[in-house]
Protein backbone atom coordinates (compact mmCIF):
# COMPACT_ATOMS: atom_id res chain seq x y z
CA UNK A 1 0.00 0.00 0.00
CA UNK A 2 2.87 1.89 0.34
CA UNK A 3 4.03 2.16 -3.26
CA UNK A 4 0.41 2.82 -4.54
CA UNK A 5 -0.06 5.40 -2.12
CA UNK A 6 2.99 7.13 -3.45
CA UNK A 7 2.39 6.65 -7.05
CA UNK A 8 -1.42 7.50 -6.85
CA UNK A 9 -1.14 10.47 -4.53
CA UNK A 10 2.51 12.31 -5.19
CA UNK A 11 4.11 14.21 -7.71
CA UNK A 12 6.38 13.33 -10.81
CA UNK A 13 9.09 14.61 -8.52
CA UNK A 14 8.18 12.49 -5.47
CA UNK A 15 7.54 9.19 -7.76
CA UNK A 16 11.23 9.72 -9.28
CA UNK A 17 12.16 9.94 -5.46
CA UNK A 18 11.04 7.55 -3.92
CA UNK A 19 9.88 5.25 -5.97
CA UNK A 20 12.76 3.26 -7.13
CA UNK A 21 14.25 3.12 -3.37
CA UNK A 22 10.55 1.04 -2.37
CA UNK A 23 11.05 -1.06 -5.25
CA UNK A 24 14.94 -1.98 -4.68
CA UNK A 25 13.71 -2.26 -0.83
CA UNK A 26 16.64 -0.07 0.26
CA UNK A 27 14.04 1.36 2.38
CA UNK A 28 10.64 -0.28 3.70
CA UNK A 29 7.17 1.04 3.24
CA UNK A 30 4.10 0.79 5.35
CA UNK A 31 0.43 3.02 4.87
CA UNK A 32 -0.07 4.38 8.78
CA UNK A 33 -3.62 5.59 8.22
CA UNK A 34 -6.13 3.65 10.80
CA UNK A 35 -5.92 5.07 14.22
CA UNK A 36 -6.92 3.29 17.79
CA UNK A 37 -10.20 5.65 18.19
CA UNK A 38 -10.60 6.00 14.03
CA UNK A 39 -10.85 3.05 11.43
CA UNK A 40 -14.09 3.85 9.62
CA UNK A 41 -14.20 7.45 9.89
CA UNK A 42 -11.17 8.89 7.70
CA UNK A 43 -11.93 11.98 7.78
CA UNK A 44 -11.80 11.60 11.93
CA UNK A 45 -8.16 10.73 11.97
CA UNK A 46 -6.63 12.97 14.39
CA UNK A 47 -3.07 12.95 13.91
CA UNK A 48 -1.61 16.37 13.22
CA UNK A 49 1.19 17.69 10.21
CA UNK A 50 1.71 21.71 11.15
CA UNK A 51 3.18 23.57 8.62
CA UNK A 52 6.19 25.72 10.28
CA UNK A 53 6.71 28.18 7.48
CA UNK A 54 10.07 29.10 9.44
CA UNK A 55 11.80 25.92 8.87
CA UNK A 56 9.94 24.99 5.87
CA UNK A 57 8.72 21.64 7.42
CA UNK A 58 5.78 19.77 9.02
CA UNK A 59 5.64 18.43 12.51
CA UNK A 60 3.95 15.45 12.89
CA UNK A 61 2.42 15.17 16.36
CA UNK A 62 -0.12 12.19 18.33
CA UNK A 63 -2.32 15.21 20.20
CA UNK A 64 -3.85 12.26 22.27
CA UNK A 65 -4.12 8.17 23.36
CA UNK A 66 -6.90 8.03 20.12
CA UNK A 67 -3.89 9.09 17.91
CA UNK A 68 -1.93 6.50 18.08
CA UNK A 69 -1.68 4.66 14.80
CA UNK A 70 -2.74 1.12 15.51
CA UNK A 71 -3.24 -1.71 12.78
CA UNK A 72 -0.78 -0.87 9.87
CA UNK A 73 0.64 -3.68 8.11
CA UNK A 74 4.35 -4.19 8.17
CA UNK A 75 4.51 -1.08 10.60
CA UNK A 76 5.28 -2.96 14.42
CA UNK A 77 8.24 -4.35 13.77
CA UNK A 78 9.92 -3.90 9.90
CA UNK A 79 9.03 -0.82 8.43
CA UNK A 80 11.35 1.81 7.99
CA UNK A 81 8.83 4.86 6.20
CA UNK A 82 5.50 5.17 6.41
CA UNK A 83 2.81 7.18 4.29
CA UNK A 84 0.80 8.80 7.38
CA UNK A 85 -2.64 10.21 7.30
CA UNK A 86 -2.58 13.59 9.30
CA UNK A 87 -4.75 16.18 9.57
CA UNK A 88 -3.11 19.06 7.42
CA UNK A 89 -2.74 22.31 9.19
CA UNK A 90 -1.52 25.62 8.09
CA UNK A 91 -1.68 29.00 10.10
CA UNK A 92 -4.48 28.23 12.06
CA UNK A 93 -6.74 26.37 9.14
CA UNK A 94 -7.26 22.68 9.37
CA UNK A 95 -7.13 21.39 5.78
CA UNK A 96 -8.42 17.45 6.34
CA UNK A 97 -6.82 14.32 5.76
CA UNK A 98 -3.61 14.23 3.73
CA UNK A 99 -0.52 11.58 3.28
CA UNK A 100 2.94 12.47 4.13
CA UNK A 101 6.00 10.19 3.66
CA UNK A 102 8.01 10.27 7.63
CA UNK A 103 10.66 8.03 7.87
CA UNK A 104 10.55 6.01 11.38
CA UNK A 105 13.60 3.86 12.19
CA UNK A 106 17.36 4.63 11.36
CA UNK A 107 18.48 2.67 8.02
CA UNK A 108 21.49 1.88 9.77
CA UNK A 109 20.42 0.28 13.21
CA UNK A 110 16.69 0.02 12.45
CA UNK A 111 16.27 1.96 15.91
CA UNK A 112 13.24 4.44 16.10
CA UNK A 113 14.33 7.89 15.05
CA UNK A 114 14.07 10.75 17.76
CA UNK A 115 10.09 11.40 18.16
CA UNK A 116 9.04 7.99 17.42
CA UNK A 117 6.97 5.55 19.52
CA UNK A 118 6.85 2.05 17.80
CA UNK A 119 5.81 -1.83 18.41
CA UNK A 120 3.50 -4.36 17.91
CA UNK A 121 -0.13 -4.43 18.47
CA UNK A 122 0.00 -8.13 20.25
CA UNK A 123 -1.67 -11.13 19.19
CA UNK A 124 -5.02 -11.61 16.99
CA UNK A 125 -7.14 -14.25 16.24
CA UNK A 126 -6.34 -17.81 15.60
CA UNK A 127 -2.77 -19.31 16.68
CA UNK A 128 -1.02 -18.74 13.71
CA UNK A 129 -2.70 -17.24 10.78
CA UNK A 130 -2.47 -13.46 10.58
CA UNK A 131 -0.37 -13.14 13.57
CA UNK A 132 2.63 -13.00 10.98
CA UNK A 133 1.29 -10.13 9.79
CA UNK A 134 3.10 -7.32 11.89
CA UNK A 135 0.54 -4.82 12.64
CA UNK A 136 2.12 -1.98 14.36
CA UNK A 137 1.08 0.95 16.43
CA UNK A 138 2.78 4.44 16.08
CA UNK A 139 2.92 7.67 17.71
CA UNK A 140 4.61 10.68 16.70
CA UNK A 141 5.92 13.31 19.24
CA UNK A 142 6.74 16.61 17.24
CA UNK A 143 8.51 14.72 14.52
CA UNK A 144 9.74 17.07 11.55
CA UNK A 145 9.95 16.20 7.78
CA UNK A 146 10.42 18.27 4.90
CA UNK A 147 7.37 20.31 3.26
CA UNK A 148 8.48 18.22 0.04
CA UNK A 149 7.65 14.96 2.15
CA UNK A 150 3.76 15.79 1.86
CA UNK A 151 2.43 13.69 -0.97
CA UNK A 152 1.23 16.56 -3.35
CA UNK A 153 -0.76 15.91 -6.41
CA UNK A 154 -4.42 16.45 -4.99
CA UNK A 155 -2.87 19.62 -2.85
CA UNK A 156 -0.03 21.48 -2.34
CA UNK A 157 1.44 23.89 0.19
CA UNK A 158 3.61 26.16 -1.38
CA UNK A 159 7.06 27.62 0.85
CA UNK A 160 4.95 30.46 2.07
CA UNK A 161 2.46 28.18 3.84
CA UNK A 162 -0.36 28.51 0.83
CA UNK A 163 -2.62 25.47 0.93
CA UNK A 164 -3.42 25.40 -3.10
CA UNK A 165 -6.45 22.61 -4.37
CA UNK A 166 -5.40 21.34 -7.44
CA UNK A 167 -8.01 20.26 -10.13
CA UNK A 168 -7.90 16.63 -8.83
CA UNK A 169 -10.99 15.40 -7.07
CA UNK A 170 -10.08 14.78 -2.80
CA UNK A 171 -10.85 11.52 -2.85
CA UNK A 172 -8.15 10.35 -4.42
CA UNK A 173 -6.34 11.06 -1.41
CA UNK A 174 -8.70 7.30 -0.79
CA UNK A 175 -7.17 6.02 -3.74
CA UNK A 176 -4.82 3.55 -2.55
CA UNK A 177 -8.06 1.95 -0.85
CA UNK A 178 -9.25 1.26 -4.07
CA UNK A 179 -6.77 -0.55 -5.17
CA UNK A 180 -6.23 -2.77 -2.63
CA UNK A 181 -10.08 -3.56 -2.13
CA UNK A 182 -9.66 -4.66 -5.82
CA UNK A 183 -7.10 -7.18 -5.33
CA UNK A 184 -9.03 -8.32 -2.65
CA UNK A 185 -11.63 -9.39 -4.34
CA UNK A 186 -9.33 -11.45 -6.62
CA UNK A 187 -7.93 -13.04 -3.65
CA UNK A 188 -11.54 -14.16 -2.72
CA UNK A 189 -12.03 -16.21 -5.46
CA UNK A 190 -8.22 -17.82 -4.60
CA UNK A 191 -9.85 -18.75 -0.80
CA UNK A 192 -13.09 -19.82 -1.63
CA UNK A 193 -11.79 -22.07 -4.20
CA UNK A 194 -9.29 -23.62 -1.95
CA UNK A 195 -11.79 -23.83 0.56
CA UNK A 196 -14.56 -25.78 -1.61
CA UNK A 197 -11.68 -27.78 -3.63
CA UNK A 198 -10.78 -29.06 0.21
CA UNK A 199 -14.39 -29.83 0.92
CA UNK A 200 -15.71 -31.54 -2.55
CA UNK A 201 -12.75 -33.93 -2.57
CA UNK A 202 -13.49 -34.86 1.01
CA UNK A 203 -17.47 -34.89 -0.01
CA UNK A 204 -16.34 -38.05 -2.80
CA UNK A 205 -13.71 -39.75 -0.38
CA UNK A 206 -16.15 -39.79 3.04
CA UNK A 207 -18.98 -42.37 3.12
CA UNK A 208 -22.05 -42.09 5.00
CA UNK A 209 -24.73 -44.19 5.77
CA UNK A 210 -26.50 -45.74 2.87
CA UNK A 211 -25.07 -49.43 2.70
CA UNK A 212 -27.24 -52.09 1.06
CA UNK A 213 -26.58 -55.91 1.62
CA UNK A 214 -22.79 -55.24 3.10
CA UNK A 215 -21.71 -52.53 0.12
CA UNK A 216 -20.05 -49.81 0.56
CA UNK A 217 -21.84 -46.99 2.22
CA UNK A 218 -23.11 -43.44 0.31
CA UNK A 219 -20.36 -40.94 -0.49
CA UNK A 220 -21.76 -37.50 0.86
CA UNK A 221 -21.02 -35.64 -2.07
CA UNK A 222 -24.44 -38.07 -3.85
CA UNK A 223 -26.74 -36.56 -0.52
CA UNK A 224 -29.05 -33.87 -1.85
CA UNK A 225 -28.36 -31.71 1.09
CA UNK A 226 -24.92 -31.73 0.87
CA UNK A 227 -24.72 -30.74 -2.75
CA UNK A 228 -27.16 -27.80 -2.13
CA UNK A 229 -24.60 -26.42 0.53
CA UNK A 230 -21.57 -27.47 -1.54
CA UNK A 231 -22.54 -27.00 -5.61
CA UNK A 232 -23.50 -23.02 -4.73
CA UNK A 233 -20.47 -22.63 -3.12
CA UNK A 234 -18.20 -24.09 -6.29
CA UNK A 235 -20.42 -21.88 -8.31
CA UNK A 236 -19.35 -18.94 -6.21
CA UNK A 237 -15.79 -19.43 -6.94
CA UNK A 238 -15.95 -19.37 -10.43
CA UNK A 239 -18.31 -16.75 -10.35
CA UNK A 240 -15.88 -14.07 -8.00
CA UNK A 241 -12.71 -15.20 -10.56
CA UNK A 242 -14.75 -13.94 -13.51
CA UNK A 243 -16.08 -10.59 -11.62
CA UNK A 244 -12.67 -10.18 -10.37
CA UNK A 245 -11.11 -10.44 -13.31
CA UNK A 246 -13.67 -7.62 -14.69
CA UNK A 247 -12.74 -5.42 -11.65
CA UNK A 248 -9.21 -6.08 -12.61
CA UNK A 249 -9.98 -4.45 -16.03
CA UNK A 250 -12.14 -1.78 -14.81
CA UNK A 251 -9.34 -0.75 -12.00
CA UNK A 252 -6.81 -0.12 -15.26
CA UNK A 253 -8.65 1.84 -17.25
CA UNK A 254 -9.75 4.40 -14.24
CA UNK A 255 -6.22 4.60 -13.50
CA UNK A 256 -5.16 5.24 -17.32
CA UNK A 257 -7.67 7.99 -17.00
CA UNK A 258 -6.65 9.00 -13.97
CA UNK A 259 -3.46 9.74 -15.44
CA UNK A 260 -4.72 11.70 -18.15
CA UNK A 261 -6.75 13.77 -15.61
CA UNK A 262 -10.26 11.71 -16.34
CA UNK A 263 -12.52 11.60 -12.74
CA UNK A 264 -15.35 10.50 -14.41
CA UNK A 265 -14.98 6.98 -13.88
CA UNK A 266 -13.85 7.59 -10.22
CA UNK A 267 -17.47 7.24 -8.50
CA UNK A 268 -18.08 4.20 -10.27
CA UNK A 269 -14.94 2.40 -9.31
CA UNK A 270 -15.36 3.49 -5.96
CA UNK A 271 -18.32 1.80 -5.49
CA UNK A 272 -17.76 -0.79 -7.40
CA UNK A 273 -14.40 -1.86 -5.36
CA UNK A 274 -16.17 -1.73 -2.25
CA UNK A 275 -19.41 -3.27 -2.89
CA UNK A 276 -17.62 -6.36 -4.55
CA UNK A 277 -14.77 -7.02 -1.90
CA UNK A 278 -17.59 -6.23 1.11
CA UNK A 279 -19.80 -9.14 -1.00
CA UNK A 280 -17.38 -11.48 -2.18
CA UNK A 281 -15.06 -11.30 1.46
CA UNK A 282 -18.69 -11.78 3.27
CA UNK A 283 -19.75 -14.45 1.13
CA UNK A 284 -16.13 -16.02 1.15
CA UNK A 285 -15.59 -15.89 5.28
CA UNK A 286 -18.83 -18.07 5.57
CA UNK A 287 -18.06 -20.26 3.28
CA UNK A 288 -14.63 -21.39 4.46
CA UNK A 289 -16.83 -22.27 7.92
CA UNK A 290 -19.71 -24.07 6.01
CA UNK A 291 -16.77 -25.92 3.80
CA UNK A 292 -15.64 -26.69 7.69
CA UNK A 293 -18.96 -28.10 8.38
CA UNK A 294 -19.33 -29.87 5.33
CA UNK A 295 -16.16 -31.72 6.10
CA UNK A 296 -17.79 -32.87 9.38
CA UNK A 297 -15.44 -33.61 12.65
CA UNK A 298 -12.59 -33.94 10.42
CA UNK A 299 -12.94 -30.40 9.23
CA UNK A 300 -12.25 -29.16 12.97
CA UNK A 301 -8.65 -30.76 12.95
CA UNK A 302 -5.54 -28.33 11.83
CA UNK A 303 -4.90 -30.54 9.13
CA UNK A 304 -7.92 -30.29 7.89
CA UNK A 305 -6.48 -26.70 6.44
CA UNK A 306 -9.74 -25.34 6.88
CA UNK A 307 -9.22 -23.90 10.40
CA UNK A 308 -6.12 -21.57 9.22
CA UNK A 309 -7.81 -20.69 6.14
CA UNK A 310 -9.96 -19.19 8.19
CA UNK A 311 -8.51 -17.20 10.55
CA UNK A 312 -6.10 -15.98 7.85
CA UNK A 313 -9.28 -14.99 5.64
CA UNK A 314 -11.60 -13.27 7.97
CA UNK A 315 -10.27 -10.05 8.45
CA UNK A 316 -10.89 -9.60 5.09
CA UNK A 317 -14.49 -8.45 6.46
CA UNK A 318 -12.95 -5.53 8.63
CA UNK A 319 -9.56 -4.40 6.62
CA UNK A 320 -9.69 -1.68 3.72
CA UNK A 321 -13.61 -0.95 4.95
CA UNK A 322 -15.73 -2.57 7.17
CA UNK A 323 -18.08 -4.63 4.74
CA UNK A 324 -21.44 -2.85 6.19
CA UNK A 325 -19.69 0.92 5.75
CA UNK A 326 -18.54 -0.34 2.37
CA UNK A 327 -22.51 -1.01 1.05
CA UNK A 328 -23.62 1.77 2.73
CA UNK A 329 -21.12 3.63 0.15
CA UNK A 330 -22.72 1.88 -2.56
CA UNK A 331 -26.03 3.04 -1.20
CA UNK A 332 -25.43 6.65 -1.74
CA UNK A 333 -24.01 5.73 -4.88
CA UNK A 334 -27.19 3.87 -5.95
CA UNK A 335 -29.40 6.72 -4.39
CA UNK A 336 -27.26 9.05 -6.45
CA UNK A 337 -27.77 8.15 -9.40
CA UNK A 338 -31.62 7.30 -9.07
CA UNK A 339 -31.71 10.76 -8.14
CA UNK A 340 -30.33 11.39 -11.45
CA UNK A 341 -32.41 9.42 -13.81
CA UNK A 342 -35.12 12.43 -14.24
CA UNK A 343 -32.46 14.78 -15.37
CA UNK A 344 -31.53 13.46 -18.79
CA UNK A 345 -28.06 11.87 -17.35
CA UNK A 346 -27.81 8.67 -18.37
CA UNK A 347 -26.32 6.33 -15.81
CA UNK A 348 -23.43 4.15 -17.63
CA UNK A 349 -21.11 1.36 -16.63
CA UNK A 350 -22.78 -1.06 -13.79
CA UNK A 351 -25.63 1.45 -13.28
CA UNK A 352 -26.56 1.27 -16.95
CA UNK A 353 -29.69 -0.69 -16.55
CA UNK A 354 -31.50 2.13 -14.41
CA UNK A 355 -31.49 3.71 -18.09
CA UNK A 356 -34.24 1.24 -18.55
CA UNK A 357 -36.30 2.38 -15.79
CA UNK A 358 -39.90 2.42 -17.15
CA UNK A 359 -39.36 -0.93 -18.65
CA UNK A 360 -37.94 -2.51 -15.33
CA UNK A 361 -40.55 -1.44 -13.36
CA UNK A 362 -43.65 -3.14 -15.08
CA UNK A 363 -41.94 -6.08 -16.68
CA UNK A 364 -42.88 -9.40 -15.91
CA UNK A 365 -41.20 -12.44 -15.67
CA UNK A 366 -42.34 -14.80 -18.35
CA UNK A 367 -41.04 -18.61 -16.80
CA UNK A 368 -43.55 -20.96 -17.20
CA UNK A 369 -41.26 -23.91 -17.39
CA UNK A 370 -38.37 -24.93 -15.05
CA UNK A 371 -36.66 -25.23 -17.58
CA UNK A 372 -37.03 -21.20 -18.93
CA UNK A 373 -35.21 -20.72 -15.87
CA UNK A 374 -31.92 -21.58 -18.06
CA UNK A 375 -32.47 -18.58 -20.42
CA UNK A 376 -29.41 -15.92 -19.09
CA UNK A 377 -31.86 -12.99 -20.60
CA UNK A 378 -35.13 -14.36 -18.08
CA UNK A 379 -32.22 -14.35 -14.57
CA UNK A 380 -30.43 -11.00 -15.90
CA UNK A 381 -33.88 -9.37 -15.88
CA UNK A 382 -35.30 -10.58 -12.60
CA UNK A 383 -31.69 -9.49 -10.90
CA UNK A 384 -31.91 -6.40 -12.94
CA UNK A 385 -35.66 -5.68 -11.99
CA UNK A 386 -35.10 -6.91 -8.18
CA UNK A 387 -32.45 -4.62 -7.72
CA UNK A 388 -33.82 -1.59 -9.21
CA UNK A 389 -37.02 -1.99 -7.53
CA UNK A 390 -35.60 -2.05 -4.24
CA UNK A 391 -33.29 1.29 -5.21
CA UNK A 392 -36.48 2.85 -6.09
CA UNK A 393 -38.37 1.81 -3.43
CA UNK A 394 -35.75 3.27 -0.94
CA UNK A 395 -35.25 6.45 -2.88
CA UNK A 396 -39.03 6.57 -2.61
CA UNK A 397 -39.13 6.47 1.35
CA UNK A 398 -35.66 8.76 1.68
CA UNK A 399 -37.83 11.32 -0.23
CA UNK A 400 -40.02 11.29 2.57
CA UNK A 401 -37.60 12.91 5.42
CA UNK A 402 -36.95 16.24 5.46
CA UNK A 403 -33.14 15.87 6.25
CA UNK A 404 -31.57 13.33 4.10
CA UNK A 405 -29.62 11.89 6.52
CA UNK A 406 -32.00 11.61 9.14
CA UNK A 407 -33.62 9.29 6.00
CA UNK A 408 -30.22 7.28 4.88
CA UNK A 409 -30.00 6.51 8.51
CA UNK A 410 -33.07 5.27 9.47
CA UNK A 411 -33.51 3.39 6.15
CA UNK A 412 -30.07 2.03 6.44
CA UNK A 413 -30.73 -2.01 6.91
CA UNK A 414 -32.95 -1.51 3.80
CA UNK A 415 -30.16 0.45 1.71
CA UNK A 416 -28.00 -2.30 2.37
CA UNK A 417 -30.23 -5.00 0.98
CA UNK A 418 -30.56 -2.58 -1.84
CA UNK A 419 -26.65 -2.58 -2.42
CA UNK A 420 -26.46 -6.39 -1.58
CA UNK A 421 -29.16 -6.94 -4.77
CA UNK A 422 -26.97 -4.43 -7.22
CA UNK A 423 -23.88 -6.04 -6.41
CA UNK A 424 -24.98 -9.47 -7.18
CA UNK A 425 -26.35 -8.14 -10.06
CA UNK A 426 -23.00 -7.16 -11.56
CA UNK A 427 -21.72 -10.89 -10.69
CA UNK A 428 -24.53 -12.07 -12.49
CA UNK A 429 -24.15 -9.93 -15.35
CA UNK A 430 -20.19 -9.94 -15.52
CA UNK A 431 -20.65 -14.16 -15.17
CA UNK A 432 -22.79 -14.06 -18.26
CA UNK A 433 -21.02 -11.64 -20.12
CA UNK A 434 -18.04 -13.93 -19.63
CA UNK A 435 -20.22 -16.79 -20.92
CA UNK A 436 -20.67 -14.76 -24.24
CA UNK A 437 -16.57 -14.71 -24.91
CA UNK A 438 -14.69 -18.41 -26.68
CA UNK A 439 -14.04 -20.44 -23.94
CA UNK A 440 -11.27 -22.61 -24.80
CA UNK A 441 -11.20 -26.57 -23.90
CA UNK A 442 -14.11 -28.97 -24.87
CA UNK A 443 -16.91 -29.07 -23.28
CA UNK A 444 -16.00 -26.38 -20.97
CA UNK A 445 -18.16 -23.69 -22.04
CA UNK A 446 -21.28 -26.26 -21.14
CA UNK A 447 -19.76 -26.86 -17.59
CA UNK A 448 -19.06 -23.05 -16.67
CA UNK A 449 -22.95 -22.41 -18.13
CA UNK A 450 -24.13 -24.98 -15.47
CA UNK A 451 -22.19 -23.38 -12.83
CA UNK A 452 -23.49 -19.65 -13.87
CA UNK A 453 -26.93 -21.12 -13.64
CA UNK A 454 -26.11 -22.72 -10.24
CA UNK A 455 -24.76 -19.48 -9.05
CA UNK A 456 -27.93 -17.28 -10.63
CA UNK A 457 -30.63 -19.66 -9.31
CA UNK A 458 -29.46 -20.40 -5.52
CA UNK A 459 -29.21 -16.46 -5.25
CA UNK A 460 -32.34 -16.37 -6.36
CA UNK A 461 -33.90 -19.11 -4.06
CA UNK A 462 -32.19 -17.75 -1.18
CA UNK A 463 -33.18 -13.98 -1.81
CA UNK A 464 -36.59 -15.15 -2.84
CA UNK A 465 -38.31 -12.31 -0.45
CA UNK A 466 -36.49 -9.87 -2.95
CA UNK A 467 -37.96 -11.06 -5.58
CA UNK A 468 -41.40 -11.85 -4.59
CA UNK A 469 -42.25 -8.39 -2.66
CA UNK A 470 -40.66 -6.32 -5.61
CA UNK A 471 -43.31 -8.49 -7.73
CA UNK A 472 -40.26 -9.38 -10.20
CA UNK A 473 -41.61 -13.37 -9.27
CA UNK A 474 -44.46 -14.79 -8.14
CA UNK A 475 -44.14 -17.52 -6.07
CA UNK A 476 -44.71 -20.29 -8.51
CA UNK A 477 -41.52 -19.22 -10.03
CA UNK A 478 -39.75 -19.07 -7.33
CA UNK A 479 -40.62 -22.95 -6.74
CA UNK A 480 -39.77 -23.51 -10.71
CA UNK A 481 -36.13 -22.09 -10.01
CA UNK A 482 -36.07 -24.44 -6.86
CA UNK A 483 -37.06 -27.11 -8.76
CA UNK A 484 -34.07 -26.11 -11.67
CA UNK A 485 -31.61 -25.63 -9.52
CA UNK A 486 -32.44 -29.37 -8.15
CA UNK A 487 -31.70 -30.60 -11.51
CA UNK A 488 -28.52 -28.69 -11.88
CA UNK A 489 -27.00 -30.07 -9.03
CA UNK A 490 -27.07 -33.20 -10.60
CA UNK A 491 -25.50 -32.11 -13.95
CA UNK A 492 -22.93 -30.33 -11.50
CA UNK A 493 -22.33 -33.92 -9.81
CA UNK A 494 -20.12 -35.78 -12.42
CA UNK A 495 -17.34 -33.29 -13.12
CA UNK A 496 -17.83 -31.83 -9.16
CA UNK A 497 -13.64 -33.33 -8.66
CA UNK A 498 -12.91 -31.95 -12.14
CA UNK A 499 -14.01 -28.57 -11.71
CA UNK A 500 -11.94 -28.08 -8.39
CA UNK A 501 -9.14 -30.01 -9.56
CA UNK A 502 -9.64 -27.19 -12.53
CA UNK A 503 -8.19 -24.72 -10.04
CA UNK A 504 -4.76 -26.75 -9.97
CA UNK A 505 -3.90 -26.37 -6.65
CA UNK A 506 -0.72 -28.71 -5.38
CA UNK A 507 -1.09 -30.52 -2.03
CA UNK A 508 1.37 -28.14 -0.96
CA UNK A 509 -0.61 -25.11 -1.20
CA UNK A 510 -3.76 -26.12 -0.55
CA UNK A 511 -1.92 -27.57 2.99
CA UNK A 512 -5.16 -30.22 3.51
CA UNK A 513 -4.99 -33.59 4.36
CA UNK A 514 -8.79 -33.97 3.56
CA UNK A 515 -8.46 -32.33 0.18
CA UNK A 516 -5.59 -34.17 -0.97
CA UNK A 517 -4.77 -34.84 -4.80
CA UNK A 518 -4.82 -39.00 -4.32
CA UNK A 519 -7.55 -38.88 -1.98
CA UNK A 520 -5.87 -41.38 0.78
CA UNK A 521 -7.22 -39.15 3.30
CA UNK A 522 -7.96 -41.54 6.37
CA UNK A 523 -3.59 -43.31 5.92
CA UNK A 524 -2.84 -39.63 5.88
CA UNK A 525 -4.73 -38.69 8.49
CA UNK A 526 -3.39 -41.36 10.94
CA UNK A 527 -0.12 -40.70 10.31
CA UNK A 528 -0.30 -37.15 10.42
CA UNK A 529 -1.72 -37.81 14.00
CA UNK A 530 1.51 -39.37 14.89
CA UNK A 531 3.57 -36.64 14.18
CA UNK A 532 2.06 -34.27 16.58
CA UNK A 533 4.28 -33.50 19.65
CA UNK A 534 2.44 -34.93 22.35
CA UNK A 535 2.77 -38.29 20.67
CA UNK A 536 6.78 -37.90 21.21
CA UNK A 537 6.43 -40.06 24.34
CA UNK A 538 3.70 -42.91 25.14
CA UNK A 539 3.35 -41.85 28.80
CA UNK A 540 3.32 -37.50 28.55
CA UNK A 541 5.08 -35.14 30.65
CA UNK A 542 3.67 -34.14 33.71
CA UNK A 543 1.88 -37.47 34.21
CA UNK A 544 3.69 -37.73 37.74
CA UNK A 545 3.05 -34.64 39.14
CA UNK A 546 -0.47 -34.29 37.59
CA UNK A 547 -2.32 -37.94 37.11
CA UNK A 548 -0.61 -40.43 38.89
CA UNK A 549 -1.05 -38.32 42.18
CA UNK A 550 -4.42 -38.41 41.62
CA UNK A 551 -5.29 -42.22 40.45
CA UNK A 552 -3.02 -42.87 43.71
CA UNK A 553 -6.00 -40.66 45.53
CA UNK A 554 -2.56 -38.61 47.36
CA UNK A 555 -4.59 -35.68 46.45
CA UNK A 556 -2.36 -32.93 48.69
CA UNK A 557 0.59 -34.15 46.39
CA UNK A 558 -0.89 -33.82 43.13
CA UNK A 559 -0.38 -30.62 41.75
CA UNK A 560 -3.59 -29.12 40.51
C1 LIG B 1 -5.66 -17.00 1.61
C2 LIG B 1 -6.22 -15.70 1.17
C3 LIG B 1 -5.78 -14.53 1.93
C4 LIG B 1 -6.29 -13.26 1.33
C5 LIG B 1 -5.44 -12.15 1.71
C6 LIG B 1 -5.68 -10.94 0.90
C7 LIG B 1 -4.46 -10.08 0.88
C8 LIG B 1 -4.75 -8.70 0.53
C9 LIG B 1 -3.92 -7.83 1.33
C10 LIG B 1 -4.70 -6.68 1.75
C11 LIG B 1 -4.08 -6.01 2.90
C12 LIG B 1 -5.06 -5.08 3.43
C13 LIG B 1 -4.51 -4.26 4.48
C14 LIG B 1 -5.58 -3.48 5.09
C15 LIG B 1 -5.08 -2.20 5.57
C16 LIG B 1 -6.19 -1.38 5.98
O1 LIG B 1 -7.15 -1.83 6.51
S1 LIG B 1 -5.98 0.28 5.66
C17 LIG B 1 -7.35 1.05 6.34
C18 LIG B 1 -8.62 0.73 5.70
N1 LIG B 1 -9.56 1.70 6.11
C19 LIG B 1 -10.62 1.90 5.43
O2 LIG B 1 -10.87 1.24 4.45
C20 LIG B 1 -11.47 3.03 5.89
C21 LIG B 1 -12.87 2.91 5.41
N2 LIG B 1 -13.47 4.23 5.34
C22 LIG B 1 -13.51 4.92 4.19
O3 LIG B 1 -13.06 4.48 3.15
C23 LIG B 1 -14.17 6.29 4.25
O4 LIG B 1 -14.04 6.87 5.47
C24 LIG B 1 -15.63 6.23 3.85
C25 LIG B 1 -16.39 5.19 4.62
C26 LIG B 1 -15.63 5.90 2.38
C27 LIG B 1 -16.31 7.54 4.10
O5 LIG B 1 -15.63 8.61 3.51
P1 LIG B 1 -16.01 10.12 3.87
O6 LIG B 1 -15.16 11.02 3.06
O7 LIG B 1 -16.02 10.30 5.33
O8 LIG B 1 -17.53 10.22 3.52
P2 LIG B 1 -18.43 10.35 2.24
O9 LIG B 1 -19.09 11.66 2.40
O10 LIG B 1 -19.26 9.12 2.24
O11 LIG B 1 -17.49 10.39 0.98
C28 LIG B 1 -17.14 11.56 0.35
C29 LIG B 1 -17.08 11.35 -1.13
O12 LIG B 1 -15.94 10.56 -1.42
C30 LIG B 1 -16.31 9.44 -2.21
N3 LIG B 1 -15.41 8.37 -1.85
C31 LIG B 1 -15.29 7.76 -0.66
N4 LIG B 1 -14.33 6.84 -0.72
C32 LIG B 1 -13.82 6.88 -1.97
C33 LIG B 1 -12.81 6.15 -2.63
N5 LIG B 1 -12.12 5.19 -2.03
N6 LIG B 1 -12.54 6.47 -3.92
C34 LIG B 1 -13.24 7.43 -4.55
N7 LIG B 1 -14.22 8.13 -3.98
C35 LIG B 1 -14.50 7.86 -2.70
C36 LIG B 1 -17.76 9.20 -1.84
O13 LIG B 1 -18.40 8.48 -2.85
C37 LIG B 1 -18.27 10.61 -1.72
O14 LIG B 1 -18.47 11.10 -3.02
P3 LIG B 1 -19.64 12.18 -3.30
O15 LIG B 1 -20.93 11.50 -2.93
O16 LIG B 1 -19.35 13.34 -2.44
O17 LIG B 1 -19.54 12.45 -4.77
Amino acid sequence: MFIPAIKGQGTEEQHEKWLPMAYKMQIIGCYAQTELGHGSNVQGLETTATFDPQTDEFVIHSPTLTSSKWWPGGLGKVSTHAVVYARLITGAQDHGVHGFIVQLRSLDDHSPLPGITVGDIGMKFGSGAYNSMDNGLLRFDHVRIPRNQMLMRVSQVTREGKFVQSDVPRQLVYGTMVYVRQTIVSDASCALARAVCIATRYSAVRRQFGSQNGGPETQVIDYKTQQSRLFPLLASAYAFRFVGEWLKWLYTDVTQRLQANDFSTLPEAHACTAGLKSMTTSVTADAIEECRKLCGGHGYLSNSGLPELFAVYIPTCTYEGDNVVLLLQVARFLMKTVSQLGSGKKPVGTTAYMGRAEHLMQCRCEVERAEDWLKPSVILEAFEARAFRMSIACAKNLSKFSNPEDGFSELSPDLLEAAIAHCQLIVVSKYIEKLQQDIPGKGVKRQLEILCNVYALHLLHKHLGDFVTTSCITPKQGALANEQLRLLYSQVRPNAITLVDAFNYTDHYLGSVLGCYNGNVYQRLYEEAWKDPLNDTVVPDGYLEYVWPILKQHIRTARL
